[in-house]
């Protein structure tokens, strides 16, 4: 059987890869032919931990084969899973134009009946809508059938993700075409739940919406934290052990980021706009969020006054560790607000500098270290729980820095460390250390 993933990025390239791992005979294809030629030299063009050792091991046994060509991708295809990127259009919709154009050229280059599968993030409907545009430009001797296959994977735990999902969402109108999509994922011996194809599509956004609305409330409940008394990660404690709510997605922060939520959430409110539903709390979700990546920022300020010409350091940069991903990450908004503020910005991440270098240049400094970024600074904000800057000894800063200031939006220091250690200390949803 002959399956073609179209797209690689984060979830084509692991689906492919982990499928192939299993033992499927398995294409990806790619419009991008440098990302075709890096994977086929055997290397990832994203940062995930463990994927390169997996392409390279399958591409090896002859399982697992990259190609631009549209024809030796689509020819002879049993089915098809389409991975292309759904990304926002500026009133918040989703850009549904990759998915279209895949369409096309499926319908132009299948030789024989196939499965489409679906497994982008998509509004509801959207199957139906690939549906006919596929039946529209179909040769009439040929017959393709749709799935809904929605996929769950977190970026930088990707591979575990696949291996060790909570379920596996198969939707689609047709029994025969589903059953044959759940023996594909067989060998991952997962939960599997089959629905009908615009019931998969909202699981996808519903799944993602809650954690987003999890996210939201406990930043909300640190914020009120942090007038009331309490400490936050006491409170997420005693909070998430109860079952029903579970402890996961109930670390307060900086607020969320990546590709993922905060275009699928304002995705979901648009379609909600459009069939002339108030999603009351979607867009509350949105609103703290956005107030949640300013708060650090109108600390320091309060704190310090002006920031104006001081020099600011920046830990992390990534919108979570594990990832080259800068996506909507909170540190985009605080290197903006900082320049606006005419600070001196240097920045430090274990990889994700070079893609905020490409936006952002020679305006702000990039450090080789964490200790060269913060040498001489006055005031440290730390945006991303990297291992690496969560390792830093506290002496770090007392050292480095000019004045130790520190404002922690991801709660990676103990209140008494940095009480031993003479910081000035700011946290998310607990006391400040003065
Ligand atoms: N990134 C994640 O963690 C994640 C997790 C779950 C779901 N999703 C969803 O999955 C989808 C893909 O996300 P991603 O992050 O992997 O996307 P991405 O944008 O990183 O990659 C998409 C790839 O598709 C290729 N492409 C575009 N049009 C094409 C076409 N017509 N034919 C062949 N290739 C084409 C692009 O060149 C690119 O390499 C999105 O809908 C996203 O919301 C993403
Ligand atoms: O308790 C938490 C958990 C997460 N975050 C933040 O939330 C964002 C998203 O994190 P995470 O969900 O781990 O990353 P993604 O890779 O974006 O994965 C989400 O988005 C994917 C794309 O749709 C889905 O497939 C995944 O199931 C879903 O978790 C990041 O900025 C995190 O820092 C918090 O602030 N607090």
């Amino acid at each position: 059987m002959k399956i073609t993933i179209t797209g690689t990025g984060y979830v084509g390239l692991v689906t492919g890869v982990c499928l192939s791992d299993v033992g499927h005979q398995i294409t990806c294809y790619d419009i991008d032919q440098e990302k075709i030629d890096l994977l086929n030299s055997g290397k990832s063009p994203i940062y995930e931990p463990g994927l390169d050792e997996l392409i390279q091991k399958n591409i090896a046994i002859g399982r697992l084969l990259f190609t631009a060509d549209v024809k030796e991708a689509y020819s002879d295809a049993d089915s098809i899973f389409i991975a292309v990127g759904t990304p926002p259009n500026d009133d918040g919709s989703a850009n549904l134009s990759y998915i279209e154009s895949a369409a096309i050229d499926i319908a132009k280059y299948i030789t024989k009946d196939c499965i489409v599968v679906t497994k982008s993030t998509v509004p509801v409907g959207t199957n139906e809508h690939i549906g006919r545009i596929i039946q529209e430009q179909l040769p009439a001797d040929l017959k393709v059938k749709i799935v809904s296959n929605p996929e769950f994977l977190r970026e930088g735990s990707a591979i575990h993700d696949t291996f060790n999902g909570d379920r596996i969402v198969i939707g689609s109108d047709d029994q025969e075409a589903g059953k044959t999509i759940e023996e594909i994922y067989a060998p991952f011996k997962l939960p599997v739940v089959r629905t009908d194809l615009r019931s998969a599509e909202m699981i996808k956004y519903a799944s993602n919406s809650f954690l987003a609305l999890k996210i939201s409330f406990i930043n909300e409940i640190a914020n009120l934290c942090e007038k009331v008394g309490g400490n936050i990660e006491q409170v997420a404690t005693g909070v998430g052990l109860d079952k029903r709510i579970g402890n996961k997605f109930l670390q307060a922060g900086i607020g969320f980021g990546g590709s993922c939520f905060p275009k699928d959430i304002n995705a979901l409110n648009h379609l909600a706009n459009e069939y002339d539903y108030d999603f009351k709390i979607l867009k509350s979700v949105i609103d703290v969020n956005r107030l949640q990546k300013e708060r650090l920022f109108h600390k320091a300020k309060e704190t310090l006054g002006s920031l104006s010409g001081k020099k600011v350091t920046i830990l992390g940069l990534t919108f979570k560790p594990n990832t080259d991903d800068i996506r909507d990450a909170a540190s985009l908004k605080m290197i903006q607000d900082l320049l606006l503020e005419d600070a001196v910005v240097t920045v430090y991440d274990p990889v994700g500098m070079p893609k905020v270098e490409k936006l952002y240049g020679d305006k702000i400094q990039y450090g080789s270290s964490a200790e060269k970024a913060l040498e001489n600074s006055e005031v440290a904000f730390i945006l991303t729980e990297w291992d690496e800057i969560k390792n830093l000894s506290l002496e770090t800063f007392k050292n480095y820095m000019k004045k130790p200031i520190l404002f922690d939006g991801r709660n990676c220091f103990k209140l008494e460390d940095a009480e031993n250690h003479g910081l000035q200390y700011y946290s998310i949803g607990r006391r400040p250390i003065v």
